[in-house]
C-alpha cells in the first residue's frame, strides 16, 4: 500500500536530492551500499542496547538512500539489472540488521524471551515474504500481489514504534508497550502476507498450466 500510495510523493520530494548526488559525481550503486551499511550499523550498534531513539534516527537516515539509489539510476538512464539485484539483496541484509538487533535486545537487557522470538519471527518471515515474490517471478509467474505487509509497512510500523518507544529513556512514560505491539502486528501480518503471496503463486500456476492443457487439446 505504501509502495503504492507513498512512492510518488517521495519520488518528487527526493528527485533534486538524487539530481544533486549525480552531478557531484556519485553513482546509484555507491548510494545503495552506503545506505545499507549505516543501516547495519545503526542497527546493530544501539538497538542490542536499547537505544531506539538513536538507532531509529540514524538507520531511517540511511534508509532513505533505498529511495534515492533507484531514482538516480532513473534520473540518469542508468537502471540496470545488476542494479536491481544489488538493491534487493541489500535490502534483505538491511532488514535482518534490523530485526536482528531488535532481537539481541530482548535476549540481552530487554530480557524477554517471547519477544525476542516475535523479533526473529519478523526477520524470518519478512525474507520469505521477499523470496516468494523473487522465486515466483524466477519461474515466470507474474506473482500479481503485493500482499498486506510488504516491506515499507514492515519498517514503517516497527522503525515508528521502535522510535517513541526510545523516548522512554528521555523519560517520557508510557511508551514502551508500543514496540512490543508493533512487533506483534508485523509478525501477523508478515504471516498474512506470505499466505497472499503462496496462493497467488499457486493460482497462477494452476492457471498456466490450465492453459497449457487447453492449448494441448487443440
Ligand atoms: C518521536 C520521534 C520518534 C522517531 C520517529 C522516527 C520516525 C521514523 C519512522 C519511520 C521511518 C521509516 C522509514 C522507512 C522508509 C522506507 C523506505 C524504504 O526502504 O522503502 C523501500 C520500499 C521498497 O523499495 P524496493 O522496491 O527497493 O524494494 C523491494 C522490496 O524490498 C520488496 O520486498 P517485499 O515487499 O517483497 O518484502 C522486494 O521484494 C523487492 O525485491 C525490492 O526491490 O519503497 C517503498 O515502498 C516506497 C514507499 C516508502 C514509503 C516510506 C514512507 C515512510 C515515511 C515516513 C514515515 C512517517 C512516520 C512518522 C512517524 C511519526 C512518529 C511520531
Ligand atoms: N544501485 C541501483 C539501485 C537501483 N537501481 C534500479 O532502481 C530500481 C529500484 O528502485 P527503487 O526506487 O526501489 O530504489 C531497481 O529495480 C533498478 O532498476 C539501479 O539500477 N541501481
Ligand atoms: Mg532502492
Ligand atoms: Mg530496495
Amino acid at each position: 500500500m505504501l509502495n503504492k500510495y507513498a512512492r510518488a510523493f517521495f519520488t518528487r520530494v527526493l528527485t533534486p536530492f538524487a539530481a544533486l548526488l549525480l552531478r557531484w559525481g556519485v553513482s546509484p550503486d555507491a548510494v545503495t551500499l552506503i545506505g545499507t551499511a549505516g543501516s547495519v550499523a545503526g542497527a546493530l550498534v544501539f538497538f542490542p542496547r536499547g537505544e531506539f531513539f538513536w538507532g531509529v534516527i540514524t538507520v531511517t537516515l540511511f534508509i532513505f538512500s533505498d529511495l534515492v539509489d533507484g531514482n538516480m539510476a532513473r534520473q540518469a538512464g542508468r537502471s540496470s539489472k545488476w542494479g536491481a539485484f544489488l538493491d534487493s539483496t541489500l535490502d534483505r541484509v538491511a532488514d535482518a540488521a534490523i530485526f536482528g538487533g531488535l532481537a539481541m535486545w530482548y535476549a540481552g537487557g530487554g530480557n524477554d524471551d517471547l519477544l525476542c522470538a516475535v523479533a526473529v519471527f519478523c526477520l524470518a518471515s519478512g525474507q520469505v515474504v521477499s523470496y516468494t515474490k523473487a522465486r515466483g517471478e524466477a519461474l515466470g509467474f507474474p506473482v500479481n500481489v503485493s500482499g498486506l505487509v510488504e516491506r515499507a509497512e514492515r519498517l514503517v510500523i516497527s522503525l515508528t514504534a521502535a522510535g517513541v518507544a526510545g523516548l522512554h529513556t528521555f523519560g517520557v512514560p508510557y511508551v514502551e508497550w508500543l514496540l512490543p505491539v508493533a512487533l506483534w502486528v508485523v509478525a501477523a501480518g508478515s504471516l498474512v502476507t506470505v499466505a497472499q503471496r503462496m496462493l497467488t503463486v499457486r493460482r497462477e500456476s494452476a492457471e498456466l498450466e490450465a492453459a497449457a492443457a487447453a492449448e494441448g487439446v487443440k
